[in-house]
C-alpha cells in the first residue's frame, strides 16, 4: 500500500492539464519500455476535463494510443449512447479522436448487452480477467462530495464486495440508480491511482481520502496504488488538509 502524495493545483483546469501530462508521459515511459498499458478512465466533469486537455497536450501524439487499452472504473447501467453514460461523456469531450483500437476500447455493457447489472458485472470482471494484464497501470478517479469514488458509495453495500472484480449497484446513492462498478480490491490492483479532485464541496472528501478515513466515510479512502497513490487536487479542494 502506497502513502498518498498530494500535488495542489491553483485551479480546476490545472488538475485536468496536469493530469493529461502526468498520463501522456506515464504511457510514452511505458511503451518505450515496451508495455502495453491498461488505463482506466471515471465519469464526472473532470472525468471529462481529462481528455480534453490530453487532446491538448503537445506530446500527446507521441503515444501511440492503438495500443492503449481503455477501461471505466464505473458506469451507468444505461444502454449503449445514453446521454449519462459517461463513456459517452468521455466519447463526447474527444476520446473518440484519439485514435483508439476499438477493440481495446472496454466499455461496461448496459441493458441493451446484457440481462442484468448482475450479468454486466460479470462480463466485465471476465473482461478485466481475460485481458491478460493482471493491474491496471493507471487507474483515473474522480471522487464526490461524499467520498465515493466509481460506483462505490460511503456506507452502501456494494462497497464492501470481495472476491470479485466488479459488482452490480442498486439503489445507488446518486442517480441513475443502477450502475456497475470495479470493487476495492480491483480499482488497488493498480500501478498507479490518480484521484482527480477540484472545488469547495470536495474539501472534507479531500481530507477524509488522504487522511485515510474508514469506508463509512470515504470510499477513496480504500483504494491505493501498488506504486504510487496521487491526488490531483486545486486549491479549493485541499483547503481542509493539514498543512505543514
Ligand atoms: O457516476 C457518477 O455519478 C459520476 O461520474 C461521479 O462518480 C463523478 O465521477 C464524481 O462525482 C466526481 O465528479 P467530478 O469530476 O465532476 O468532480
Amino acid at each position: 500500500m502506497t502513502a498518498p502524495l498530494v500535488v495542489v493545483h491553483p485551479d480546476k483546469q490545472s488538475v485536468a492539464d496536469s493530469g493529461a501530462a502526468r498520463l501522456v508521459t506515464t504511457l510514452l515511459d511505458l511503451q518505450a519500455a515496451g508495455r502495453e498499458p491498461h488505463v482506466s478512465l471515471t465519469g464526472g466533469s473532470l472525468g471529462s476535463a481529462i481528455i480534453a486537455s490530453i487532446l491538448e497536450a503537445p506530446a500527446h501524439s507521441a503515444v501511440d494510443w492503438s495500443r492503449v487499452s481503455v477501461w471505466w472504473g464505473d458506469e451507468r447501467y444505461l444502454p449503449a449512447g445514453d446521454a449519462d453514460r459517461n463513456d459517452t461523456q468521455n466519447d463526447a469531450a474527444g476520446l473518440d479522436r484519439l485514435g483508439l483500437d476499438a477493440a481495446r476500447v472496454h466499455r461496461v455493457a448496459g441493458p441493451d448487452a446484457s440481462d442484468s447489472a448482475e450479468d454486466s458485472a460479470q462480463q466485465y470482471a471476465a473482461a478485466v480477467r481475460g485481458s491478460g494484464g493482471d493491474a491496471f497501470d493507471v487507474m483515473i478517479l474522480g471522487v464526490g462530495p461524499d467520498g465515493h469514488v466509481a460506483s462505490l458509495f460511503p456506507g452502501h453495500p456494494a462497497q464492501l464486495t470481495t472476491d470479485a472484480i466488479a459488482v452490480a449497484v442498486h439503489d445507488s446513492p446518486k442517480p441513475p440508480p443502477d450502475r456497475v462498478s470495479l470493487t476495492f480490491e480491483c480499482l488497488s490492483r493498480s500501478d498507479r491511482v490518480w484521484f482527480l479532485v477540484a472545488g469547495a464541496d470536495k474539501a472534507q472528501a479531500v481530507r477524509d481520502g488522504v487522511e485515510g478515513a474508514g469506508p463509512e466515510r470515504s470510499s477513496a479512502a480504500q483504494v491505493h496504488g501498488l506504486r504510487e497513490t496521487v491526488w490531483l487536487v486545486d486549491a479549493e479542494s485541499a483547503a481542509d488538509l493539514a498543512t505543514g
